[in-house]
C-alpha cells in the first residue's frame, strides 16, 4: 500500500513535523518502508507504479495522515460505567461502583459482550494500541485479548491481581498470593499462545492493581515473574493523596519506593497517574526508565493534584497519555490531550484568586497541543518500547486519517491545521484507521 497526502508526525515532545504531499510506502509486514517527498528522484515513478498496481491511496482534500494513538491506561471492564459516579472519592468509587461491576466478569459472556463493544469504539476514536487492565478472571481477560485480535487492535493485556483481604471485597478478590502468581503465569502463557495462533498483536502484562490492594507476597512474586519472562508491568502509583499516604502508613516508604522494592519499577513498567509523585520519585522513575501514564481527565476527579507533565519531561521521565476509562469518562485521546493542555495551564496559573497572582501557580507547567500530541503518540510508544507513534521508515504502519472540518473557514497554514485537528477531531472526522498496514476501521460511507 502507498499513501499519498499530507501528514503530521511528532519529532519530539516540543516539535511536530508536517509533510504536504509525501508518499508513504508500507511493506507486506505492515511496516513503513519509505517516506518519499516530491523532490525525491523516484517520487513520480513510485507513484505511477503504485497506481498501476492499484495500491495507491490518495488522501482526499483536507484530510491528514497521523500516527494512531496509544492509550497507556484503560480499564476495559469499566467501559459500561464510563461517566458514572465520578463525584465520589477514589476509594469510595472503587468499593461502591467499580469492584461490583468488575466482579460481574466472572461471567465471560458478559465480558464478550462488553469487549466486542469497546474495541471498535476505541479504534473509531483513533486508538490503535491500548494498555489494558482486565479483571481478576482468566477467561474474561482472554475475551479481551480475543476482541483485540478480532478487530486488529494492538493490545497489552493484564490480569489484575488484588489479594489483600483488608482492601478488597470477598466477592472480588484474588484468592491468595499463590493464586495471583500461578494465575498470572497461566494467563501469560494463554495470551502468548493466542498471539501465535491468531498472528495477533497481543502481549500479556504483569498487573498488580495498586499497592493497597496487594499483599507483599503477591507484589514480590509478580516482580519475579516480570523478570523471569521479561514482561511489561503496569500499576497505579501515587494516584491520590489517599493512595500516597497508604504506602507511608503501611510500608513506611513512598508508594514508588514500595513498587521499586518489589522489582516493579523497570524500564518496561507503566505507572498510571503519578499526581503525587515527589521530585525524588521522578528521579527514581528516570533511573529505572519507568513511564508515567498521564490521565488528565481522571486526575481531575481522583488525582487531588495536576500531574507536572512538563517537569517530568524535563527530568527525562517517559510520559504517555491514558484515558483511564472509567476514572476518565471518554474513550477519546483527543479529549484527553485537550484536557492535558487545559490542566497544565491551570497548574501554571493556579486556581485560587485569593492568592497573590505570581504565587498562585507553578512556573513552567504549561504544555502545548504539540506536547500533548507527543504524549498520545511517540510518548506512549517509547513507554511500551514500540517502534510506533511516528511516520518514519521501519516504524509500524499504525495510522489514522483525519478530516479538518473547518478547513474552508480558517487559514490553512500547517500550524493552524494541526491545532484545529487536535481541538476538533471527533470520531465523525476519523475517516479510517490502520494497524500494521491493515485497515481496521472506516467511517461508513467513506472508502479511505
Ligand atoms: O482510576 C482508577 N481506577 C481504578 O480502577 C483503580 N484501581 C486502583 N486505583 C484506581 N484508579
Amino acid at each position: 500500500m502507498v499513501f499519498q497526502g499530507a501528514s503530521f508526525s511528532p519529532q519530539d515532545a516540543y516539535h511536530v513535523h508536517f509533510e504536504s504531499n509525501a508518499l508513504l510506502t508500507v511493506d507486506h509486514t505492515g511496516l513503513i518502508d519509505r517516506l518519499i517527498r516530491p523532490s525525491d528522484a523516484d517520487y513520480t515513478s513510485v507513484r505511477q507504479a503504485a497506481q498501476a498496481a492499484d495500491i495507491l491511496q490518495i488522501l482526499p482534500a483536507h484530510t491528514y495522515l497521523l500516527p494512531g494513538f496509544i492509550d497507556l491506561h484503560v480499564h476495559a471492564p469499566q467501559w459500561p460505567q464510563a461517566g458514572l459516579a465520578l463525584d465520589r472519592p477514589l476509594n469510595d468509587w472503587l468499593n461502591t461502583h467499580t469492584f461490583p461491576l468488575e466482579a460481574r466478569y466472572a461471567d465471560s459472556q458478559f465480558a464478550h459482550r462488553v469487549y466486542q463493544h469497546l474495541i471498535p469504539e476505541l479504534l473509531a476514536n483513533g486508538t490503535t494500541t491500548a494498555l489494558y487492565f482486565g479483571t481478576i478472571h482468566h477467561d474474561a481477560n482472554l475475551e479481551l485479548a480475543r476482541a483485540c485480535a478480532d478487530y486488529g487492535q494492538r493490545g497489552y493485556i493484564g490480569q489484575v491481581v488484588m489479594d489483600n483481604p483488608d482492601q478488597t471485597p470477598a466477592t472480588y478478590r484474588t484468592p491468595s498470593a499463590t493464586d495471583a502468581i500461578n494465575g498470572t503465569e497461566k494467563f501469560v502463557m494463554a495470551v502468548q499462545a493466542l498471539a501465535k495462533q491468531r498472528h495477533a498483536a497481543v502481549t500479556p502484562v504483569i498487573t498488580p492493581r495498586f499497592v493497597p490492594s496487594c499483599t507483599p507476597a503477591a507484589l514480590a512474586g509478580l516482580g519475579q515473574l516480570a523478570q523471569r519472562y521479561d514482561l511489561p508491568i503496569q500499576s497505579h502509583c501515587s494516584e491520590s493523596t489517599w493512595e500516597d499516604q497508604y504506602a507511608q502508613e503501611h510500608f513506611h516508604r513512598r508508594d514508588a519506593e514500595v513498587l521499586d522494592h518489589f522489582g516493579l519499577l523497570t524500564s518496561r513498567s507503566v505507572m498510571a497517574h503519578g499526581t503525587q509523585l515527589s521530585t525524588s520519585d521522578l528521579d527514581l522513575f528516570h533511573q529505572r526508565q519507568t513511564a508515567v501514564a498521564h490521565c488528565p481527565i481522571s486526575n481531575a476527579y481522583f488525582g487531588n493534584a495536576v500531574f507536572p507533565v512538563n517537569q517530568a519531561l524535563h527530568r527525562d521521565v517517559k510520559v504517555g497519555l491514558g484515558s483511564d476509562l472509567s476514572g476518565g469518562f471518554t474513550p477519546s485521546l483527543y479529549r484527553n490531550l485537550q484536557q492535558a493542555v487545559m490542566a497544565s495551564q491551570m497548574r501554571q496559573d493556579g486556581v485560587d484568586a485569593a492568592q497573590v497572582a505570581d504565587k498562585r501557580g507553578v512556573k513552567d507547567s504549561r504544555i502545548s497541543a504539540t506536547t500533548a500530541f507527543y504524549l498520545a503518540t511517540k510518548g506512549g510508544a517509547t513507554s511500551l518500547h514500540l517502534q510506533a507513534g511516528q511516520l518514519i521508515p521501519s516504524y509500524t504502519a499504525d495510522f489514522q486519517i483525519v478530516h479538518d472540518r473547518y478547513a474552508t473557514l480558517m487559514p490553512n497554514d500547517a500550524g493552524s491545521i494541526f491545532e484545529r485537528l487536535m481541538y476538533h477531531t471527533t470520531p465523525a472526522d476519523i475517516k479510517a484507521v490502520y494497524v500494521r498496514g491493515q485497515r481496521v476501521h472506516h467511517l461508513k460511507g467513506d472508502h479511505n
